[in-house]
């Protein structure tokens, strides 16, 4: 069973427009919302690929409301702890280029009681169905932080479910990150500027991204999975590292990539090669739909991911990285 915890979920709303000009009013060519928010997304797709999954999120008002009907309609397990904030809207303004343009809310705060709710939710969840399948369970802290939430809460959460036997994985940012990484994580899955700014330095090579992601181990973290959007992905954990790498294709969203690897990963046991070819397999067949749409089986190809411990022969050094984000 893998649990998400997603304490600042979303609307998604994709709009189509020919060009974005600021300043001016714009007609959008389309619409479409999806449910959003990156443990949302996480559950949404192990769904997808009938994995065991539920998402816990709180649920403010109106929106909170839509956000469940939509879940459920999906068929995505869901518990709502209702909360007296707002659930916010996140918006991609998408050009005729394909270009897109991400505007994400704040969100509403949430208290600390509120907090230690759905963190009991969580571990609810998690212990019963372990017992229940014998298994131990992943717990999946993602996204941002609504305010008023301090910036180690993913950290003591962490701690919280390891006292459980609960393995814990963290895909968020800036000084959420930082906190979370010392509390010793099972894994961390940052993206390129996520990972720059948690070290401090920018990232211009795969060189970089492993020493990057060594210096979160050093502070506890197990293994960390950089996703570094079109030049691929890196796994490095207690054996080394492992370099995957794929023909980059023409983005239609890249909107929930990173959740879709992140899936994967676990899905796939969360060790190794296999586990990052199939995280990618799943990112990339969610670069290919609109919005934040989650891929199925039937939009997974795995042909033409390579993963190598060395990238083509060369020292991992001399290897730059193309995509600027
Ligand atoms: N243009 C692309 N072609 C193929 N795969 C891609 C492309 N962009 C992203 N991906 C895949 O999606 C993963 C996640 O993308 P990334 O942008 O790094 O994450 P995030 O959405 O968290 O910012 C990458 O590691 C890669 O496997
Ligand atoms: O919590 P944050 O960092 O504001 O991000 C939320 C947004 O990220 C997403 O989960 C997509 O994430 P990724 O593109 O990183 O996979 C959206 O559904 C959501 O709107």
């Amino acid at each position: 069973m893998i649990v998400t915890l997603t304490l600042n979920p979303s609307l998604d709303r994709t709009l189509e427009l020919q060009t974005l000009r600021l300043g001016e009013v714009l007609r959008a060519t389309s619409a479409r919302i999806d449910p959003g928010g990156k443990g949302v997304n996480v559950t949404r797709v192990l769904r997808a690929f009938a994995v065991d999954s539920h998402a816990v999120i709180p649920c403010a008002g109106p929106d909170g409301e839509e956000l469940v009907r939509l879940l459920q309609k999906a068929g995505v397990p869901v518990t709502e702890v209702p909360v007296a904030g707002w659930t916010r809207s996140n918006i991609t303004l998408v050009e005729a280029d394909g270009r897109a343009t991400k505007v994400n809310a704040p969100g509403g705060a949430l208290t600390e009681t509120e907090v230690a709710l759905l963190a009991e939710t969580v571990v609810d969840r998690c212990v019963s169905q372990s017992t229940e399948n014998g298994g131990a369970s992943w717990a999946v802290l993602s996204g941002s932080l609504p305010p008023g939430v301090p910036d180690d809460v993913y950290a003591s959460l962490t701690s919280l479910f390891a006292e459980h036997g609960v393995k814990v994985a963290v895909d968020t940012s800036g000084a959420a990150l930082l906190a979370a990484v010392d509390a010793g994580p099972d894994l961390v899955k940052p993206n390129r500027q996520e990972l720059a700014a948690a070290v401090g330095t920018p990232l211009v090579s795969l060189d970089d991204v492993v020493a990057a992601a060594e210096k979160l181990r050093s502070r506890g973290v197990k293994a960390v999975v950089a996703s570094l959007g079109s030049d691929g992905a890196v796994l490095v954990d207690e054996t080394g590292a492992v370099f995957g790498t794929a023909e980059a294709i023409d983005p239609v969203s890249t909107v929930g990539a990173g959740d879709a690897l992140l899936a994967g990963f676990l899905a796939a046991g969360a060790r190794g090669a296999d586990a990052l070819i199939e995280g990618m397999a799943w990112a990339r067949a969610a670069v290919g739909l609109p919005g934040s749409q989650m891929p199925g089986p039937r939009d997974v190809s795995r042909e033409g991911i390579r993963v190598v411990r060395d990238p083509g022969g060369k020292p991992a050094g001399a290897v730059p990285l193309a995509d600027n984000g």
